[in-house]
């Protein structure tokens, strides 16, 4: 007998043809809001998810997995004590493997529950298998058993995700020479390591790995990494990375990775071979949409798997909807969610709220982590926008004393003539979590003078916004000084 579908009791090991109202491919962070939106618009939803990726890229091999070995690492490693108790503080000395995937997981386990009860209890059916259109208003679900169940809908979205790019010319194994999905599989903590791709993930792993001792080598094709990010930010993260031992081979490419008994060598494209215990491939993702059969319901992905949609999250077929990482940027867990959420809005007529993508924030991981929103200084001076900066360094502020985070930083980047706030940018502790303030702050149309007269809690790091928002006032009073217009306040007024 093959799998149950305990949502309709069904037996999945005949033909059996279900309609549903909407059917979702994918049960990741842009899946499960789709379908879960859809069941409260009263429709009859069911999520398609293959065995073992309940929750999707997200939960199992990418967001989840890393953010909690990375809270692992900082803890067993005490790296964020160092600076109160000493450079040779460590909770634990020789930290195994084990003990960061007994942490991962426990909270893999504690998310994938979430999800699947998040599902039931709005009756969203989850149908455990791998999809394939076989027309464009039916789809064949095949179990890992081998039996087949199709079904019927009106409406579609595909929420499949993307994969590591996987070149030939690198002998992957999954112990040794690893990419992002394997990289518990690692049978020990390597003493030496090569990152191809200083991409977010190969940034986020290099900040882990050398945390935890480990010799690492970033290669990246480009002469620069993390080009979207402000560069003061990339600079202080790459000083604290070097700081660390990690070392940069910038505008060098990789032609093939070898697989030896004693370890790997990298070969670069200039000749230079990199020994090292381990290799990880992060230097890119592609859609899975040739494996889903797309063209039977006539479409097309491009040359990377990913499909084009519009700015309702429709597809070239109009029922059929596309979100998350499988229509590219920016990939994010936290943008696929809200994908989700208005493709299924708008495939049923649901009202929704507008939303401004240049106010969505991003999240970077590293070790300081970053966190931004708006605009970057380059950026700014490309459009020749006239701006002030405003900076409040952690050190400065006696919660980051506290916490021993002395290269911290929160900078403000402020309209020279409205004085509205253009970007928020942060370095150190809780950066991701601190970027909201600003976001909702730009959100809301604020301007600086907000966060001037406002009152935070003391001792914070939040504290920080005032500290820098008085910062950028100050040298704006300056200007309106020496050319005497007024206090600065008038400048918005001309
Ligand atoms: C290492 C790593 C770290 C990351 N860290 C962050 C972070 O800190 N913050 C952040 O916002 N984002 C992060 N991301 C990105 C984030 O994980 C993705 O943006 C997010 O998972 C995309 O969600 P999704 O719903 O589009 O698809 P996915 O999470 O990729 O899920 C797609 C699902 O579809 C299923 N599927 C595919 N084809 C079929 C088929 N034919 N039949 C049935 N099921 C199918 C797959 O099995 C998979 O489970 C990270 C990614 C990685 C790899
Ligand atoms: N914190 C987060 O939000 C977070 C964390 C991890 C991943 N993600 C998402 O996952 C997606 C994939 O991340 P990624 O880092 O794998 O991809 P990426 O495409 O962002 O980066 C890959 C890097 O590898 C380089 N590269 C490619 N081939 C190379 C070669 N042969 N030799 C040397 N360098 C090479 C590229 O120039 C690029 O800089 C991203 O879009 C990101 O949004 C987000």
């Amino acid at each position: 007998m093959g799998d149950t579908d305990p949502q309709m009791d069904q037996p999945l090991g005949e033909i059996i043809v279900d309609h549903y109202d909407l059917v979702v491919i994918g049960s990741g962070p842009a899946g499960q809001k789709a379908a879960i939106a859809a069941a409260k618009l009263g429709k009859k939803a069911a999520v398609i998810e293959r065995r073992d990726m309940v929750g999707g890229v997200c939960i199992n091999t990418g967001t989840i997995p890393s953010k909690t070995m990375r809270e692992a690492v900082l803890y067993l490693t005490g790296l964020n004590q160092r600076e109160l108790y000493g450079q040779s503080y460590r909770l634990k000395t020789d930290i195994t493997v084990g003990d960061l995937s007994a942490r991962t997981s426990h909270v893999v386990g504690k998310e994938i529950d979430v999800i699947q009860n998040q599902l039931s209890r709005n009756r969203v059916a989850l149908l455990i298998g791998n999809a394939r259109f076989i027309g464009p208003h039916e789809i064949e679900v095949e179990s890992t058993g081998g039996d087949h169940k199709n079904i019927t809908f009106d409406h579609a979205v595909i929420a499949v995700g993307t994969k590591p790019a996987r070149p030939a010319s690198v002998e992957f194994d999954g112990a040794t020479i690893v990419d992002s999905d394997q990289i518990l599989g690692m049978n020990r903590v390597p003493q030496s390591m090569v990152v191809v791709g200083a991409g977010v993930i190969g940034i986020e792993y290099a900040s882990m790995f050398a945390a935890l001792g480990t010799k690492v080598t970033v290669v990246e094709r480009r002469t620069s990494m993390l080009d979207f990010v402000d560069r003061e930010i990339v600079e202080a993260l790459q000083y604290q990375l070097r700081d660390r031992g990690v070392t940069f081979r910038f505008g060098e490419s990789v032609k093939m990775v070898e697989k030896h008994t004693s370890g790997t060598v990298t070969i670069l494209e200039s000749g230079k071979k990199i020994p090292s215990d381990t290799v990880l491939y992060s230097a890119g993702r592609q859609g899975v949409t040739e494996e889903l059969g797309v063209a039977a319901a006539g479409l097309a992905g491009d040359n990377r798997g990913r499909l084009e949609v519009d700015d309702r999250f429709r597809t070239a077929v109009p029922h059929i909807y596309a979100v998350g990482d499988v229509i590219g940027f920016p990939a994010l867990a936290s943008t696929a969610m809200e994908q989700g959420r208005r493709a299924a809005y708008d495939a049923f007529g649901e009202p929704v709220g507008e939303t401004d993508s240049s106010k969505h924030p991003i999240g970077i991981y590293s070790i300081p982590e970053i966190s931004f929103v708006g605009k970057t200084e380059d950026e700014l001076t490309a459009a020749n926008v006239p701006f002030e900066v405003g900076v409040a360094r952690y050190r400065e502020l006696a919660r980051g004393t506290i916490m021993g985070d002395a290269y911290g930083m929160l900078k403000l980047l402020v309209d020279a003539h409205d004085r509205s706030i253009l970007g928020v940018h942060v370095f150190g502790s809780n950066a991701a979590e601190l970027v909201h303030i600003g976001q909702t702050v730009m959100g809301c149309g604020g301007t600086i003078d907000y966060l001037v007269d406002a009152v935070f809690n003391y001792p914070t790091l939040a504290e920080g916004y005032k500290v820098a928002a008085l910062d950028a006032v100050n040298k704006m009073r300056a200007i309106a000084r020496v050319t005497g217009a007024g206090n600065g306040h008038e400048l918005g007024a001309e």
